[in-house]
């Protein structure tokens, strides 16, 4: 995105949800956010820290195997959506409170995923006080009643783990075990401008880190199983692919990944029709600027329509079909270079966790299929409905038969 369009636009969801516009992702263009986001760069996507978090990916995705094998034992449908949230909800908890925060199915867990579903619908929603200001305070829509409550609810839920925190008296200059919290607490020694940030200012970023790439990486790989569902062949030559190159004698692990040219292509085709950000976070411009001949003053919002962009029959042939085959002989990808496909967004406020989550989207994947086969339950029809939102999930969370493909000791 170009520089002139790097900022973000005020809303009453980032003043309430994001504690004043105070995270990575709804802060306004400037020192705050560049230092923000460098911070969370240093910490977890660096290729040496992606490295170093390799372990905890693949034991989540080998957990969560043993878990379905598990459940599918009775032969009734296995619930995919708790499965993969469940997935990318532990691996970002691990990676951002270093610890395994949330015990599948516990409270802890089912309040997280709650509040985010809340968090991610009420950030997309249409704030009618947005827009008109001066109707703002008759909150028309209930809308600022909803981010209220919710809010009381993240507070809490925060508040708990930064006491947690407070409460280790950690020595931040030598204990080792530091995670992202402890550095965000010591912020004086590694930050430019700041030298501290508030409390708010913490809870802003680190619900960030655990939400932006929890509900992104999940709903991804709940669409594309969706789609594998109802193409059976896709199945059948995923499978074919994984046994080609990984066997039936070992699991699939993240070194496997730049070898499955199949599997990378149906990632391709889910971002593409169902990219999880349908119309990226909302952009703002910071100057008055030109574009294809049109003046486009300073503070204008810009949504980019990436779900459009990705289903336009002048850009795509057999636009709406699920057709992973269209990118074997295109080199297309989706790193933010190629405009027709932009699930990550681009440029400077492009998606800094890309890497991580599409790592994770693949791997999540491929230990899916190389592991179960897959079919729809004969008494049910594949409802392919969206749930509107800043996010795209599933309006039905998928259930699915998994028969299991490999053998016993592996899972
Ligand atoms: C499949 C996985 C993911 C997808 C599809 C995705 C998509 C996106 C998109 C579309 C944006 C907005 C780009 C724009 O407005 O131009 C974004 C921003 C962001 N994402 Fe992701 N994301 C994913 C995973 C992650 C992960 C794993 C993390 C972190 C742990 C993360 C953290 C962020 C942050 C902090 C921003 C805000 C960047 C800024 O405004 O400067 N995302 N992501």
């Amino acid at each position: 995105m170009i520089r002139s369009f790097a900022s973000r636009p005020k809303s009453l969801a980032g003043t309430i949800l994001s504690y004043n516009h105070t995270d990575v992702v709804f802060a306004e263009y400037g020192p705050y956010w560049r230092d923000t986001r460098k911070m969370c760069q240093l910490q977890f996507f660096t290729p040496k820290r992606m490295e170093a978090s390799k372990h905890i990916r693949i034991e989540e995705a080998y957990l969560m195997l043993k878990s379905i094998r598990h459940e599918c034992e009775g032969g009734g449908a296995v619930d995919i959506h708790s499965h993969v949230y469940g997935l990318t909800r532990s691996i970002m908890a691990r990676m951002v409170l270093k610890k395994k925060y949330f015990a599948s199915d516990s409270k802890e867990a089912i309040n997280f995923e709650e509040i985010v579903t809340e968090h991610e619908h009420l950030l997309g929603v249409i704030n009618l006080g947005d827009f008109i200001p001066y109707i703002g305070w008759l909150d028309i829509q209930g809308y600022k009643r909803q981010m209220k409550a919710l809010r009381k609810r993240l507070d809490s839920f925060l508040d708990r783990i930064i006491r947690e925190h407070l409460d280790k008296k950690l020595d931040v200059s030598t204990d080792a075990s530091l995670d992202f919290i402890d550095v965000l607490l010591s912020t004086g020694s590694i930050n430019d401008h700041y030298e501290h940030l508030s409390v708010d200012n913490i809870k802003a970023v680190v619900f960030n880190m655990l939400a932006a790439g929890t509900e992104t990486s999940a709903v991804t790989i709940e669409w594309a199983l969706s789609e594998i569902l109802l193409n059976p062949w896709i199945q059948q030559k995923a499978q074919h692919e994984l046994d080609n190159v990984v066997g039936r004698d070992r699991k699939v692990e993240e070194a496997d990944l730049p070898q499955l040219k199949y599997l990378q292509s149906i990632v391709k085709e889910t971002f593409r029709l169902h990219p999880s950000t349908p119309f990226l976070v909302p952009h703002e411009s910071t100057e008055a600027v030109q574009v294809a001949g049109y003046d486009i003053p300073a503070k204008t919002r810009l949504l980019v329509n990436v779900w459009a962009i990705g289903r336009d029959p002048s850009t795509w042939e057999r636009a709406l079909e699920f057709y992973p085959e269209r990118f074997l002989s295109s080199n297309i990808d989706v790193r933010g270079q190629d405009f027709e496909l932009l699930p990550f967004g681009t440029g400077r406020r492009g998606c800094p966790g890309l890497s991580m989550g599409l790592t994770t989207v693949q791997l999540g994947l491929a230990v899916l299929l190389q592991s179960f086969e897959w079919s729809i339950p004969s008494s049910q029809k594949l409802d392919m409905s969206e749930e509107f939102g800043l996010t795209l999930p599933k309006a039905f969370p998928l259930r699915a038969i998994a028969v299991p493909r490999l053998s016993d000791y592996l899972y």
